[in-house]
């Protein structure tokens, strides 16, 4: 069978999503390095595989997909039985499952929103050489403080934040808090005792080391 591939970025945050997929599930892959410093995303060949001109790509054989929750979600359900078991799974009725998909959603239209702008703010902009904006990140620090109460009452109930056990909710989290733990948005997170506890557990996992090693 065709190797795994992953067109992206070792820096980007979506591309971050599929390696840490691929590594708790502890599946052989091909990263092929995309260089979007020269633009290569919204070129040819990268944008026959994501017509959007976003990293990262995805391969198994002669599927091609883009979207890196998407992504995830094909890699859990064909690997079911391998590494981590990333899905949360209640036969007959899957409302388990169906309440980690809400949190899954609560990643995408939330979490990732707010901290996606922060992390461009405060991140991304300083490391181009750009300016922060500083009216955009205090608009944006207020909707992070909303949202990171509603995850520790969430977090109060449930060690998880999809459920009782880790899986591709709190996986989903990863990048993005990865980069606002290294800013001073740290402390949004370790003054709210169930997320701090939910972010050092989550931050400690070796799939995600694996990850910031390809950073390095
Ligand atoms: N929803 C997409 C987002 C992909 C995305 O925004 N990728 C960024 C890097 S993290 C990118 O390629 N940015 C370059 C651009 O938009 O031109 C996913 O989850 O895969």
């Amino acid at each position: 069978m065709a190797p795994l591939k992953v067109h992206g970025s070792p820096m980007s945050t979506a591309t971050q999503r599929v390696l840490v997929c691929l590594y708790e599930k502890d599946l052989d892959f091909e990263f092929v390095p995309v260089n979007m410093g020269t633009g290569d995303h919204k070129k040819e060949p990268f944008i026959s595989r994501n017509p959007f001109g976003q990293v990262p790509a995805f391969e198994d054989g002669d599927l091609t997909l883009f979207e890196s929750r998407a992504i995830t979600q094909y890699i859990a359900h064909t690997n079911a039985d391998k590494g981590t078991q990333l899905l949360i799974m209640e036969d007959p009725i899957p409302k388990k499952m169906a309440i980690m998909s809400v949190w899954m959603e609560v990643e995408a239209h939330q979490f990732d929103r707010s901290t996606s702008k922060l992390a461009w703010e405060v991140v991304f902009k300083p490391m181009f050489g750009m300016t922060t904006d500083t009216a955009a990140v205090s608009e944006e620090e207020a909707k992070l403080n909303k949202i990171l109460d509603v995850y520790e009452a969430r977090l109060a109930q449930s060690k998880y934040i999809g459920g009782d056990s880790f899986s591709l909710a709190d996986m989903h989290h990863l990048p993005n808090l990865g980069y606002l733990m290294e800013t001073p948005y740290k402390s949004y997170f370790e003054s709210r005792p169930h997320v701090s506890a939910w972010c050092k557990d989550i931050l400690a996992r070796p799939a995600w080391a694996k990850v910031k090693a390809m950073k390095a």
